[in-house]
């Protein structure tokens, strides 16, 4: 199994350029099923998720081809309706697929995702939803059977919480439905307006896109179309991140600042000089030690819970003490261990971590068992003396484009050991 293996060098330094967003990519992807001619998606990360979304697609009998950054799905002969486990297994986002399919024929048989790593991750907010919407669902031997006669009725949603998948999935279940969909406390994640604007290409009609009231008036068919999907704002987050901990200078091009302002401003707070374009960022430490930050993740456009593991290195090696808490997933520190046994001085307190920070770790061989995690350790090994050796990287894999070859354009020695 591939290995990364890291050694501490200078400060980052250099410009990277950033892919387009795994979790806006992901569900538009899913939204190919609703296209009744050619659907191409530009600006698509390489990554084993998206090669398992394209499966996905193929497995239903869509016609997937990948070029680089271009994907084109023709869905006119979708003919099997069901997600297998073998596939949802290794991918939580195939769950969006459910509202797509059920709109569009009408039956569905997903697998349901089950708990994953950073916590249990229910799916009811999805399927009460899509009840309210006319679908008779039932959970039987593991799977979502979901069928509706006709189409889907548009319906009155108020959400208990804030999620974002159940957001996706119902959006694009009230895109084809018969009438008027309000989702009332939708979620507003930038990958979530992403995805509205794909819809609305196609051809749907939807008000209140970056609010928590979304009107989608259902219409019959939705077409193709050409569209490009959000630059990352995790991926370029974990690189300004990186530059902040190593006291380096880095410029992030094809980048989109507008959807990372709780992160710049987390930034700011730890030292580093930000300056911004309109499709750039530029984070320069002028070689100075970052000072600790406290955090607290919530829904956009709060603090993101993909970019916790990443501040809680920055505050591992910070001046000063400081505090994160994560209220999105009740499992979300399994990084804390493992930065712990790489010198870190932290504990946990419930949803919180307090870290006092030091002025190095030291490498170790480390594990990690979700994506952000495994990224966290990569940033804690450059400015851990010796070597850090991070296992299971496939995590890593599923979120970050040519990850080891972007640390070395900034001089990070990163190398991907087989
Ligand atoms: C609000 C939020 O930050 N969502 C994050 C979540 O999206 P993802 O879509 O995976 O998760 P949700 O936004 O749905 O989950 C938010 C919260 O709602 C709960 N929940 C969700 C659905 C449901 O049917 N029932 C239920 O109780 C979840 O357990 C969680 O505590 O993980 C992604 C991957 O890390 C992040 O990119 C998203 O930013
Ligand atoms: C945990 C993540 O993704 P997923 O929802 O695909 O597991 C993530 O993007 O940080």
């Amino acid at each position: 199994m591939d290995k990364l293996s890291i050694q501490s060098g200078g400060p980052l330094a250099g410009t990277v350029v950033i892919s387009g967003a795994k979790n806006a990519a992901l569900p538009i992807l899913m939204a190919g099923v609703l296209a009744e001619s050619e659907f191409v998606l530009t600006n698509v990360p390489s990554l084993r998720d998206v090669d398992t979304s394209c499966k996905l697609l193929r497995c239903l009998g869509a016609e997937v081809t990948q070029d680089g950054d271009r994907i084109t799905i023709d869905s006119s002969r979708i003919d099997h309706f069901v997600a297998p486990y073998e596939l949802v297994k290794t991918m939580r986002a195939s769950i969006l697929i459910l509202g797509p399919l059920l709109a569009r024929f009408g039956t569905a048989d997903v697998s349901l995702p089950g708990g994953c790593a950073i916590g249990a991750r229910p799916v009811n907010l999805h399927l009460h939803g899509l009840e309210q919407m006319g679908a008779k669902i039932e959970v039987k031997e593991g799977y979502i059977k979901a069928r509706v006669d006709g189409r889907l009725k548009g319906a009155h949603i108020f959400m208990d919480m804030v999620s974002v998948g159940a957001t996706e999935n119902l959006l694009m279940a009230a895109a084809l439905a018969d009438g008027v969909t309000v989702i009332e406390n939708a979620a507003r994640e930038p990958e979530v307006i992403d995805l509205a604007n794909c819809l609305v290409a196609m051809g749907a009609q939807i008000s209140g896109i970056g609010t928590a009231t979304l009107k989608i008036t259902g219409v019959e068919r939705l077409n193709g179309c050409d569209y490009r999907v959000m630059p990352d704002r995790i991926e370029t987050g974990t690189f300004l991140v990186a530059a902040a901990v190593t006291r380096g200078r880095i410029r992030c091009e094809n980048a989109d600042p507008s959807s990372l302002e709780s992160v710049l401003a987390k930034l700011e707070d730890a030292g580093a000089d930000i300056n911004t374009g309109d499709d750039w960022i530029e984070l320069d430490m002028h070689g100075k030690r970052p000072k600790a930050v406290n955090i607290k993740t919530a829904p956009y456009p709060a603090f993101p819970t993909d970019m916790q593991a990443q501040f809680c290195v920055l505050n591992c090696l910070a001046e000063g003490t400081g505090t994160i808490t994560e209220t999105i997933f009740e499992n979300r520190f399994m990084h804390v261990p493992e930065l712990m046994r790489m010198g870190a001085n932290m504990e946990l307190e419930g949803h919180t971590c307090i870290v006092h920070g030091v002025e190095r770790l030291s490498g170790a061989q480390v594990m990690a068992t979700d994506l952000r995690a495994s990224a966290s350790l990569v940033i804690a090994g450059l400015m851990a003396d010796g070597t850090t050796l991070v296992d299971r990287i496939y995590h890593l894999d599923r979120g970050y484009e040519h990850i080891e070859t972007k640390f070395e354009g900034l001089g990070g020695k990163v190398v991907r050991v087989k």
